[in-house]
């Protein structure tokens, strides 16, 4: 099983929103990772053959999606960024209106949507009002709703945005969990959402891929070490608008600073391991004063 993207680009205007980009993926998690206008999301509906692409082709297992036509449908699940949900019916009669408009039938429905709601922890409130649901609960119905036709493809646009560190560390046990026998592809701009589920990472800048890897081979791919040094705190400022400041830690007149560079910019700076938020910044840091163009 492969989807499969070619020389894919999409432009809106006189903006390419993604631009010539190339990569396969079977079943597991796969993280796209970019900030935002990164162009993830134009990407992902032409995933889900809601935008067309101007050039190259994307395949499930060798066949162009965009003539796969319902055939491509049965086989994919979506959450949108922002999903329409219906605020006044319960949980379980949402999920039974978005299975009629799937084309299941009522018996298979029924079944499914018990055995999803159980899943993403959400039986006993099944007859809840979908407004009177928290952020967190929103995004499981998202997901279970994603699930119902058993999808072997599953998409999910920024499924963690607003969720509280909690509901964060429950959404990617979740995801691990049905990407077992699927592939997930999951768009975030929060390293710690993929960094230890996703067996893929995807960085996507500016509407091209500038890397992909599992998580060990991105952060091996950087081109700077990680420094640690202690400097007096009025010269905190300097090295914020002169180098990549990841992390700055004051207390009283000093200040520890680590900072990606590719020199030693302090005699005796430790050199610290990097982590998967070092090689995030390294793509798509600014130093202060630096904006996006
Ligand atoms: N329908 C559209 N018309 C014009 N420009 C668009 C359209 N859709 C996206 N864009 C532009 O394409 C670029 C990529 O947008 P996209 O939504 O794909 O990025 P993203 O990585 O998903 O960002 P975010 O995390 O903010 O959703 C942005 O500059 C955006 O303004």
């Amino acid at each position: 099983m492969e989807l499969s993207i070619n020389n894919v680009t999409k432009q809106f205007k006189d903006k390419k929103a993604v631009n010539d980009i190339s990569f396969s993926m079977g079943n597991g998690v796969y993280g796209l990772l970019g900030v935002n206008g990164a162009g993830k999301t134009t990407l992902m509906r032409m995933l889900c053959t809601l935008t067309t692409p101007d050039c190259g082709t994307i395949t499930w297992d060798g066949k162009d999606i965009f003539k796969m036509g319902a055939s491509y449908r049965q086989i994919l699940g979506y959450l949108p960024q922002d999903f329409g949900y219906y605020p006044y019916l319960t949980i379980y009669d949402y999920m039974m209106y978005i299975a009629s408009i799937k084309g299941i039938r009522p018996a298979v429905a029924k079944k499914r949507t018990k055995e999803l709601l159980k899943q993403v922890g959400l039986s006993d409130q099944k007859k809840q009002k979908m407004r009177n649901l928290s952020g967190g609960m929103v995004r499981r119905v998202g997901i279970a709703q994603a699930m119902l036709n058993d999808p072997k493809i599953l998409i999910l646009d920024e499924p963690t945005a607003g969720l509280d560190p909690n509901e964060r560390i429950r959404f990617r046990n979740l995801i691990s969990e049905l990407a077992e026998e699927r592939l997930v592809l999951l768009s975030t701009h929060i390293v710690s959402d993929v960094e230890f589920i996703a067996n893929k990472i995807v960085l996507m800048k500016e509407g091209q891929c500038c890397f992909e890897g599992t998580s060990d081979e991105v952060i091996a791919s950087m081109d700077k070490k990680v420094y640690c040094f202690v400097v007096p705190r009025e010269q905190v400022d300097h090295y914020m608008r002169n180098y990549l400041v990841v992390n700055v830690k004051t207390f009283g007149s000093n200040a520890e600073l680590r900072i990606l560079s590719d020199h030693e910019l302090v005699k005796g700076a430790c050199v610290e391991e990097a982590t998967l938020e070092d090689a995030f910044l390294n793509y798509f840091g600014e130093r202060a004063g630096e904006s996006h163009a």
